[in-house]
């Protein structure tokens, strides 16, 4: 049985002091024994969110790191970095990066390798655009991004890797996706894993859905068979991110 994950993706919000407050007013409200649970601010909040957090079960992660160990690469951040910092866990390849920063298929492969190799927990992200889901290609697209980010990436560390989908259509718009259509398509991950790798590595690989998730639909989303979790926005900003990570109850 997999362990459902939920990730907060705070992406360019919150000052650390900023961030202290939010923790603060989440932390004791939110329940780790069923679900795990993960924070992502932004890299100058890090440390500030891993102190607050201290002594709890709720994970930190990262919204994005370099694949190089050091170099000529400004504004960028290392994997080494990001542990010195106290990340655990690493987004990779959100669809705004990919948008806004060249991120490529390539780049997404590169960044799960070292991410593997430095021990963070990866959640790589996939999704369509809406053109892409107007034009009904959505499988091939999703398909595609999932093969080429798991290129070289051996089954153990498949297995211990998340992968969310997140359509882009649905992220920041109010518009989520049916559950139906999240479940269709995290069946699609769950497939081309085990076509990649094995029926053992399809099954232990958790999946999520993201794109405008909040505490009216998070019930539904996570009683899909092939969703394992959830990467929340706007949402994880809020106190509503309890009662995202508390579904359920
Ligand atoms: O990483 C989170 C996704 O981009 C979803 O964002 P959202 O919940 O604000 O739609």
């Amino acid at each position: 049985m997999r362990k459902p994950i939920i990730a907060g993706n705070w992406k360019m919000n919150k000052t650390a002091e900023e961030a202290k407050t939010l923790i603060d007013m989440l932390k004791d409200k939110i329940n780790t024994d069923k679900v795990e649970v993960v924070v992502c601010p932004t890299f100058t909040s890090l440390t500030t969110v891993v102190k607050e957090l201290e002594g709890s079960n709720i994970g930190v992660g990262a919204q994005n790191m370099h694949w190089a160990d050091c170099g000529a690469y400004t504004g960028e951040i290392s994997a080494q970095m990001l542990l010195e910092a106290g990340a655990k866990y690493v987004i990779i390849g959100h669809s705004e990066r990919r948008e806004y920063f060249n991120e490529t298929d390539e780049t997404v492969n590169n960044k799960l390798i070292k991410a593997i190799a430095e021990g963070l927990v990866p959640i790589v992200c996939v999704g369509e655009s809406l053109e892409q889901r107007e034009a009904d290609i959505q499988e091939k697209v999703v398909t595609e991004q999932v093969v080429a980010a798991f290129k070289n990436v051996e089954a153990k560390d498949a297995q211990n890797t998340v992968v969310a989908y997140e359509p882009i259509w649905a992220i920041g718009t109010g518009k989520t996706a049916t559950s139906q259509q999240a479940e269709e398509v995290c069946g699609w991950v769950r497939e081309t894993i085990e076509k990649l790798y094995d029926a053992e590595t399809a099954q232990k690989a958790r999946i999520q859905y993201g794109g405008s998730v909040n505490a009216s639909n998070v019930d539904e989303l996570m009683g899909m068979e092939n969703i394992d979790g959830a990467l929340v926005g706007g949402a994880s900003l809020k106190e509503d991110f309890v009662s995202i990570v508390n579904f359920g109850s």
